[in-house]
């Protein structure tokens, strides 16, 4: 299905408030000044992720402000915001690769399929295979293309001999919209593709290790246009399978891709609703000013 046939909205009015004169108030908005509870909701019925007060430490550096929000189950949500606002930061939460950085402490509770992710007895290594992320620069490993994605079924024992490894590599590799470009060079290093498919080969390792959840942390920042197009349709296509949480500097994007977007402001979650709600009637100023290209 192609971006124009998607069901949801496409953004086609986003440019229309980013055309509005800087110094023009924005009626029916809750003022900058006013406290920093989230505005919308942020539970969705049966959610695939449940984060309830999320708190994140670096250091001294609190870096994500009690932060709630739910991932519904086949959803794209969006987080966007200023540099520095702490949606990388919360994002690494929902499969604790925080705890990757050392002086890194996050609070609160996050659950996956209600199950707490911190609780002492979660191992992470199946957590990140139910969660995968997939980075702003693709970062396939320096093995064939077939090894690349057959190295983490192989790992977590989901194939019982080569020739269902071999479907796992197959199917995954549909599922990415990339197969039919490559199954005549599968021993080829991944390394030797292009950018789009580099990233396109990165999704398809994680789709291979059966996730219910895809975190993308601005998976088109190295990409072109054309590339970006072919991942965003894939977003759309992926979502039936799974939940997928994307970070993103393009509102553009956003609006594009996602059912919901979470505006975060210098670590508060200041704003959450559909997506089309976001870009055509934000309720929060600070939200609005971002939306309008006054902050940014
Ligand atoms: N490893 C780290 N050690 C210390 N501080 C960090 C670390 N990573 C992020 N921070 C700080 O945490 C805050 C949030 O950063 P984060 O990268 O999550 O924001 P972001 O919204 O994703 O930014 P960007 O859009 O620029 O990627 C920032 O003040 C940042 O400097």
């Amino acid at each position: 299905m192609s971006i124009a046939s998607r069901k949801h909205w496409s953004g086609q009015n986003i440019l229309q408030l980013q055309k509005a004169p800087a110094t023009e108030p924005v009626s029916g908005t809750l003022s900058a000044q006013s406290d920093q509870r989230t505005v919308g909701t942020v539970t969705v019925d049966d959610p695939r992720i449940r984060c309830t007060d999320v708190n994140v430490y670096y250091g001294s550096t609190h870096a994500v402000k009690n932060i709630s929000l739910d991932i519904g189950r086949n959803e794209i949500v969006a987080m966007i915001g200023p540099s520095g606002c702490g949606k990388s930061t919360f994002l690494r939460c929902l499969n604790r690769m925080n705890d990757t950085i050392d002086n890194c402490s996050v609070t609160g509770n996050i659950e996956l399929d209600g199950q707490d992710i911190n609780d002492n007895s979660i191992d992470v290594v199946p957590l990140r295979a139910r969660v995968g992320m997939v980075f702003q620069k693709p970062n396939p490993f320096p093995k064939s293309i077939y090894e690349n994605i057959a190295f983490g079924p192989r790992i977590h024992g989901l194939a019982r001999d080569k020739a269902e490894l071999e479907e796992i590599v197959i199917t995954s590799l549909q599922k990415a919209g990339l197969w039919k470009e490559i199954k005549d060079c599968l021993d080829q290093p991944g390394t030797s593709l292009s950018g789009g498919q580099q990233q396109r080969l990165c999704i398809a390792r994680a789709i291979a290790i059966n996730p219910e959840v895809i975190l993308m942390d601005e998976p088109c920042s190295a990409l072109d246009p054309i590339a970006t197009a072919v991942i965003e349709d894939l977003m759309n296509e992926l979502c039936t399978d799974y939940s997928i949480v994307i970070v993103t500097h393009s509102m553009q994007q956003a609006a594009r891709v996602s059912h919901r977007t979470a505006y975060f402001h210098l670590g508060n979650l200041i704003e959450v609703a559909k997506t089309e709600q976001i870009f055509t009637h934000p309720i929060h100023q600070l939200t609005s000013d971002y939306i309008t290209g006054r902050i940014g």
